[in-house]
């Protein structure tokens, strides 16, 4: 029974040339969109731009990814409750257990970052629906998005770019963004107060991005989804300069506590009412907006990037099943155009093996 969960991980041949056929339809939809959002008109901001602007401020590391870049993939299961069913019609919310392939990583351009020096988690998941369908999410464990826009977005990565004189960003320049972008001064603000865990196992992920569930009867609804740890919380402790050996400690960690015991998520849907905005990221919906607990991620491999695993997928948050459609959020598209840019560069490039290495941690074994 648990090994039919895994007939898709590692992923054969056959799985790794889906992923990369989607990778590639999700890129011609991406154009299509991208256009569509006037994001690649002349004069204006490109993916490719946003994408040169990672590399001026990480460098160029071939292979990786150029955000997130450090990472590890992990598998398991969504184990849906049934729950989900009046909101979408997405097959992966009616009761029963869909394959889940996916990667914890840190919101850093630079793979060999240590740990102590990352503040953003993210999670990013693909669940193999029935009948080749899948449904692509990446979410950080912050609760806004810093930014509106893909123009504010290359904003702000400029204006935090470290002064080579101090090593930290310029104090004119932040200013002058966030007085440009009061919407960004008030998210950060948010991000900055959130409760911070001392681990990937124990924290919340959110999609930020607003989306629709469309149901059978063709109703559509706002929604934003999070994934809800289930390990209690632990906040993290003030850390001191890496010492070689802890550099990868958030991993490490992770790595143990799947080696201990599945991890567990509940999915939580919040469901959005007329006037709440979908197409800003950083604007927090009330908090009194309905909250359904559609099901139970359950995590319980976890390996080292490599060749045909989450290594070589490309997150698009525009690889939805039928049920599931974008919102009007701005940010989708260029997530889209931006990620498939990234992609394909790193694609095309020698690999380097990963920061993070460790043997093969699967639960009960
Ligand atoms: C215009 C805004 C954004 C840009 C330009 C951007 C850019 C990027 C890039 C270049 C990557 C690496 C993609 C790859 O090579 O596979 C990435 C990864 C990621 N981004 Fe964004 N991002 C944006 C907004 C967001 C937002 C709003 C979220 C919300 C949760 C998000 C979550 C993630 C996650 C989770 C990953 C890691 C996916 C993985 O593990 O493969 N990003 N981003």
């Amino acid at each position: 029974m648990q090994q039919d969960r895994y007939r898709l991980w590692p992923p054969g041949p056959r799985l790794v040339g889906g992923v990369l056929a989607a990778a590639g339809v999700a890129g011609v939809l991406t154009v299509g969109l991208a256009f569509a959002g006037g994001f690649l008109s002349p004069g204006r901001l490109t993916q490719a731009r946003l994408i040169d602007t990672f590399e001026s401020l990480n460098g160029v590391h071939p292979g990786f990814r150029r955000n997130h870049a450090k990472g590890v993939c992990i598998a398991g299961a969504f184990e849906a409750n049934g729950a989900g069913t009046r909101l979408s019609s997405a097959s992966v919310f009616r009761s029963g257990t869909t394959p889940v392939t996916g990667r914890f990583a840190v919101a850093v351009g630079r793979p060999f970052v240590p740990d102590s020096e990352t503040e953003v988690r993210s999670l990013a998941l693909a669940f193999h629906l029935p009948g080749g369908e899948e449904w692509r999410t990446g979410m950080n464990d912050i609760p806004v998005f810093p930014v509106r826009t893909p123009a504010g977005f290359e904003e702000q990565l400029l204006a935090s770019r470290p002064d080579p004189a101090t090593g930290k960003p310029d104090p004119a320049a932040l200013k002058a963004f966030f007085g440009a972008h009061p919407e960004a001064a008030e998210a950060v603000q948010r991000i900055k107060a959130r409760p911070f865990s001392d681990g990937f196992a124990n924290a919340s992920y959110n999609s930020l991005d607003a989306f629709r569930f469309v149901n059978a009867a063709g109703t559509s609804t706002p929604v934003r989804w999070s994934m809800v740890a289930k390990d209690p919380f632990v906040p993290a402790a003030p850390r001191a300069a890496p010492t070689g050996d802890d550099r990868n400690y958030l991993f490490d960690a992770l790595a143990a506590r799947i080696a201990k015991g599945p991890v567990r998520w509940h999915l939580m849907v919040t469901v959005g009412q007329p006037g709440d905005p979908t197409g800003d990221a950083t604007q927090p919906w009330p908090d009194d907006r309905e909250h359904v607990d559609v099901g139970t991620l359950v995590i319980d491999h976890i390996e080292a990037e490599g060749p045909g695993n989450c290594r070589d997928v490309n997150f698009d948050p525009l690889v939805l099943p039928s049920g599931i459609a974008p919102s009007d959020d701005p940010l989708l598209s260029a997530r889209s155009a931006a990620y498939s840019t990234s992609f394909t560069r790193r694609a095309g490039e020698a690999k380097t093996p990963s920061e993070v290495q460790f043997p093969d941690h699967r639960s009960g074994t």
